[in-house]
């Protein structure tokens, strides 16, 4: 009878074969196969000269210690006689045989050597190619990705994972050259008694199934590990970029508790994942012995007794299956540890996938620059599907013309603005430059005419003149200066110990929240951008800096289309067209002066600040 798969027990098989499992992780070898392959030749040649040794050994200490005992013969005659030197006398076969034994120790020394080198270039290249390919893959995901995960899971994975990913290659060039010197075993075995084979490998397979439900839990339990690894990550590095609120206010206790649980937890699922590797060997140890002492003491009466074997044979067969003994348990110890490393393989195979993330997708056209308006028509977008933040907007930004936006916080301000430079899409509705949707403009295209200053500009830990240049590499110095001064930056640069080569430290901590923002406004007007997209570009600065810097800005806008976002109204008094949003809605638009005349939402928010800025006054 034919054994048929029902469908869903064949899909099962196939999704967990181990090559469709880690495929993602294993197609990476044939990028550098030369060095996998040569790891994998190095380290069974350095097996098989262990294994001459071994062998030679037995015939070293018996001319030593017997030398008028027959001489040991394979039975292959010109191996015998050249290798072996059987048919000369003892003290010959004694300096042919330390010679032999000499020469593998060093052959095997040297392919040791390579052996290491080679599964180290290996390993290293593996995880290169690994964080080279979640890289580009963070590279390709939109923003709506990094929303939903935690960095320190992020930076767990390129880091943690993939150092134990690392140790999966290693364990499995052991794993494979382990079983050929064991086939090699098994096979003498076999030209010695095949029923003593037969029943050794029954009783070892037996072993051998029951210690793979070991594995398979230590598997599950390497997974929790996983998890623990990413928490604790991203719990560290949390901690690390609050120090600041900690600090101020005094919640170290309650730091403490967080990072000593997250702590707590890597070492318990740790803990359980080495309780149930751990115990494979031994457990594998004290069975085998118990199976071959019970292996002689039955042959001895049933084969020997009844005369079916020669007393010499039976111990050769032992010596041969006691060599083997270990090497079955190192394979079944590295299988086990092998199993720990899954958890890693499958984060690293999590990210990498790609049929289980949304992204954008690339237009074709090259975006050459705005010739009439951005209409944004119709737009619904949230970040989630059931939560709209904007809601039916209706919208058009005319060329070289400045559009305001304004609403209170959380009205979806920056969320609209965001949705020109295709860092979201809308769910609804489209967004038009000229005409043409910008999902068939090729993305960079795109960006690259377009500048953002927002409220959260990176500074890079690196010097204030590549800060300025980031993302405009072919600037000049003259140009470089120019930017700073219109942006209000080049006197506190130039004040700076170094001037424009002065570091800036991790995220521009050694600059003022004003400083911050003027550079970034620099390298927005480096950029030379057709749309230039304010987002409280002015927010962190002080009312003369702001005025000095609204100046530059405004000569700045001539020519240009400028989206402003503001909170001070003082700032888009002169815009050409303010839009005023709530909730998601737009509730008014057009010229300055009309709304206010309007007396309506604007000029609500119009009164607020005027009698604020009288009783600040
Ligand atoms: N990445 C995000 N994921 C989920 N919700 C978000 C995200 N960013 C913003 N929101 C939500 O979307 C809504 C609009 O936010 P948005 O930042 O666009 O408002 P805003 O008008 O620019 O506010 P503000 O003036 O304070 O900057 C808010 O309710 C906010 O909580």
């Amino acid at each position: 009878m034919i054994f048929q798969f029902t469908q869903p027990l064949r899909n099962q098989f196939k999704a967990t074969s181990f090559w469709q499992k880690n495929y993602l992780i294993l197609r990476e070898f044939k990028h550098f196969r030369k060095v996998t392959i040569l790891a994998l030749i190095f380290s069974f040649l350095a097996a098989t000269f262990e294994g001459f040794s071994i062998g030679f050994l037995l015939s070293f200490l018996q001319s030593l210690t017997n030398p008028d005992a027959a001489p040991i013969r394979i039975g292959v005659e010109w191996f015998d006689t050249l290798v072996l030197a059987a048919n000369t006398s003892a003290i010959n076969r004694l300096y042919r045989i330390s010679i032999l034994i000499l020469l593998s120790t060093w052959m095997r020394a040297g392919f040791n050597y390579l052996a290491q080198v080679y599964t180290e270039i290996t390993q290293l290249h593996l995880a290169d190619r690994l964080r080279k390919q979640i890289f580009e893959q963070l590279q390709g995901l939109p923003l709506s990705y990094f929303v939903q995960t935690r960095s320190g899971e992020l930076i767990n994975t390129i880091t943690t994972e993939i150092e134990r990913i690392k140790q999966w290659f290693s364990g499995t060039a052991f794993l494979m050259t382990r079983a050929m010197t064991a086939t090699v075993y098994f096979i003498s075995m076999f030209l010695l008694s095949w029923q003593l084979s037969i029943a050794s490998l029954l009783l070892f397979t037996l072993v051998g199934v029951g210690l793979s439900t070991l594995n398979a839990r230590a598997r599950e339990t390497s997974f929790t590990t996983s998890i623990a690894n990413g928490h604790f990550t991203s719990t560290a590095i949390e901690f690390i970029n609050s120090i600041r609120t900690v600090q101020a206010f005094a919640t170290q206790d309650f730091e403490r508790q967080r990072f000593y649980n997250a702590s707590n937890k890597v070492v318990s699922t740790s803990t359980n994942v080495v309780l149930t590797w751990a115990l494979v060997r031994p457990l594998a140890e004290a069975i085998a012995s118990t199976i071959l002492i019970g292996m002689i003491v039955f042959a001895f009466t049933v084969f020997v007794v009844n005369g079916t074997l020669q007393v010499a044979s039976l111990l050769t067969f032992f010596f041969v299956l006691f060599r083997v003994v270990p090497i079955v348990q190192d394979i079944n110890g590295t299988r086990a540890h092998l199993s720990t490393l899954q958890g890693a393989a499958d984060n690293i195979k999590e990210l990498v996938r790609t049929d289980n993330k949304h992204y954008l997708q690339n237009g074709k056209l090259q975006f050459t620059g705005l010739k009439h308006s951005v209409d944004i028509v119709s737009v619904d977008f949230g970040y989630n599907a059931n939560n709209l933040v904007l809601n039916n907007i209706t919208l058009s930004i005319e060329n070289g013309k400045t559009t305001a936006l304004v609403g209170a916080t959380g009205a979806g301000k920056s969320t609209l603005i965001d949705l020109i430079p295709r860092f979201y899409d809308p769910i609804e509705g489209n967004v038009l430059i000229d005409g043409v949707d910008v999902r068939n403009f090729e993305i960079n295209s795109l960006r690259r005419k377009i500048a953002v200053v927002s409220q959260d500009t990176f500074i890079f830990n690196t010097s204030v003149w590549n800060n300025i240049a980031y993302g405009t590499p072919s600037a000049h110095g003259s140009s470089i200066r120019e930017a700073a001064r219109l942006a209000n930056a080049l006197e506190f640069i130039q004040q700076m110990p170094e001037g424009f080569n002065t570091q800036l430290g991790d995220r521009g901590v050694r600059l003022s929240g004003g400083q911050r923002q003027r550079i970034a406004i620099a390298r927005a007007l480096l950029r030379d951008p057709e749309i230039l997209i304010l987002d409280e570009a002015t927010s962190a600065l002080d009312s003369v800096t702001e005025r000095l810097i609204q100046e530059s800005l405004e000569k700045l806008a001539v020519g240009r289309t400028v989206i402003a976002i503001a909170h001070r109204l003082s700032t888009i008094a002169k815009a050409d067209k303010v839009v005023v949003l709530e909730q998601g809605r737009i509730v008014e638009q057009g010229n300055y002066q009309e709304l206010l005349e309007l007396q309506g939402k604007l000029w609500k928010y119009h009164q607020m600040q005027y009698e604020m800025g009288q009783s600040n006054s």
